[in-house]
């Protein structure tokens, strides 16, 4: 077993439980403002093939390790294996706080929160609205206070970078009483667009004040309209079902097709969850996996289809949130699917090539920062994720401001 000993060095333990993935990361304080992981990995592949990978700050690979075939662990042996490694590798390290990424914030939360019984209680009232996720969220939260009580915890929320929305996009075409209810849309993956609008400025300055259209593109998929790292729309809605094909989820599907479900076939609300969380999107259409990188290694006809009909949502989101914000200054890839697969990336780019999108192969393929053609009306970049810091900030701002508010 690998140790890494850093003594006396004050660090936040970070938990990002997806929907095909639990990523953690280590991250100390470094000087007054800087945040420094000390180990990061995660377990990938969850309900496939589960691996877990971990590295040290210099990016050396510390674990990694798969499961025999047919020994397909549940989610909640895949937490307790992270966090026994994670308490069993790292002597010396003092944790001072955990932050934890939690999918849904509801009309309550939208900022981070320090987590007590009540907050806990309160996020699994949620549970309906994220049943992906959300468990998950509260799993990690109960077990690292059986393994570390009295360690603070927050919660940082996934929806919260949309809060301040225009109204319009935040509305549903429904009575208002509901929506004065909170049947409205929320959208996600709010860290990662929260970190990438703090890094496209380093990257591109001149796009400070640009529209810009993230495409978040993981296992989970949304697309966010930016402007002056702003969220002005997004894909995903009430939940994170919404918008764009995923790994098993469909993406935007008539409200028609759910009516004709229950009324024709006997579909009742587990039926129509199970359809649409777990067995539609990628894996649904390929019915082979709900992972890209086995459909693009596939010769099945079926596989291609499944990631021509993903790209061809993506690029209509893409240009549907740029009439939404009134332009289109710059593209932006990130997750998973974004940060990696050069062919998602090249077809979606082909796809908004009449809204002055054009990729330089090479570049694309280099997974370069910058991959589109000097001529590119719009400028096209692959930005790699990092919620995981930006929960590190969140949960330190939030543990600071607490113990500042208990000493006045
Ligand atoms: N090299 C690659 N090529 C294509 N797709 C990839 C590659 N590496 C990872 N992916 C995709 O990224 C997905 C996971 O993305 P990630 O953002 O980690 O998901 P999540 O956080 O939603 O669980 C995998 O399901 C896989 O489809
Ligand atoms: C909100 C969501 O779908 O998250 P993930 O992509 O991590 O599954
Ligand atoms: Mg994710």
């Amino acid at each position: 077993m690998a140790s890494l000993s850093h003594s006396g060095q004050d660090a936040c333990l970070v938990i990002n439980a997806g929907s095909s993935s639990l990523k953690f990361s280590v991250i100390r304080k470094d000087g007054a403002t800087g945040l420094e992981p000390v180990v990061s990995g995660q377990i990938s592949g969850i309900g496939t093939a589960p691996r877990f990978e971990a590295k040290d700050a210099a990016r050396h690979p510390l674990a990694d390790h798969r499961w025999p075939d047919g020994e397909n662990p549940g989610r909640s042996a895949l937490l307790h294996h992270l966090l026994d490694w994670i308490a069993e590798t790292l002597t010396g390290v003092t944790l001072v706080a955990a932050g934890h990424r939690v999918v849904h914030g509801g009309t309550r939360f939208s900022a981070p929160a320090l987590v007590t019984p009540a907050v806990m209680d309160a996020l699994e009232g949620l549970i309906p609205l994220a049943p992906l996720h959300e468990p998950h969220n509260i799993a990690a939260m109960r077990a690292l206070a059986e393994i570390y009580p009295g360690l603070p915890q927050v919660a940082c929320f996934d929806t919260a970078f949309h809060h301040d929305q225009p109204w319009q996009s935040q509305t549903f075409a429904i009575p208002r009483d509901l929506t004065a209810e909170g049947v409205r849309r929320y959208g996600f993956h709010g860290l990662s667009y929260e970190y990438i609008a703090h890094r496209l400025p380093q990257v591109a300055p001149e796009l400070a004040d640009g529209h810009v259209v993230v495409c978040h593109l993981g296992s989970g998929a949304s697309l966010c309209a930016m402007r002056g790292g702003r969220s002005i729309d997004t894909t995903m809605g009430f939940t994170a079902l919404d918008g764009v094909p995923m790994g098993t989820r469909p993406g935007a599907i008539d409200p028609g097709v759910l009516i004709y479900l229950m009324r024709e076939k006997g579909y009742g609300a587990d039926d129509l969850e199970k359809l649409l969380y777990h067995k539609s999107g990628l894996l649904g259409v390929s019915g082979l996996s709900n992972d890209m990188r086995d459909l693009e290694n596939s010769d099945a006809p079926a596989a291609a289809e499944a990631v021509e009909l993903f790209c061809h949502h993506v690029a209509k989101q893409a240009a549907a949130l740029a009439a939404s914000m009134g332009g289109l200054d710059a593209l932006v890839f990130t997750a998973g699917v974004g940060e990696n697969s050069t062919l998602v990336r090249s077809r979606v780019a082909e796809k908004l090539a009449w809204l002055g999108v054009a990729l330089d192969p090479a570049a694309n393929r280099a997974k370069a920062t910058r991959i589109s053609t000097q001529e590119s009306r719009v400028p096209v970049f692959v930005i790699p994720t990092d919620e995981e810091r930006m929960i590190a900030r969140h949960t330190l701002d939030t543990v600071a401001v607490a113990a500042a508010d208990r000493a006045a």
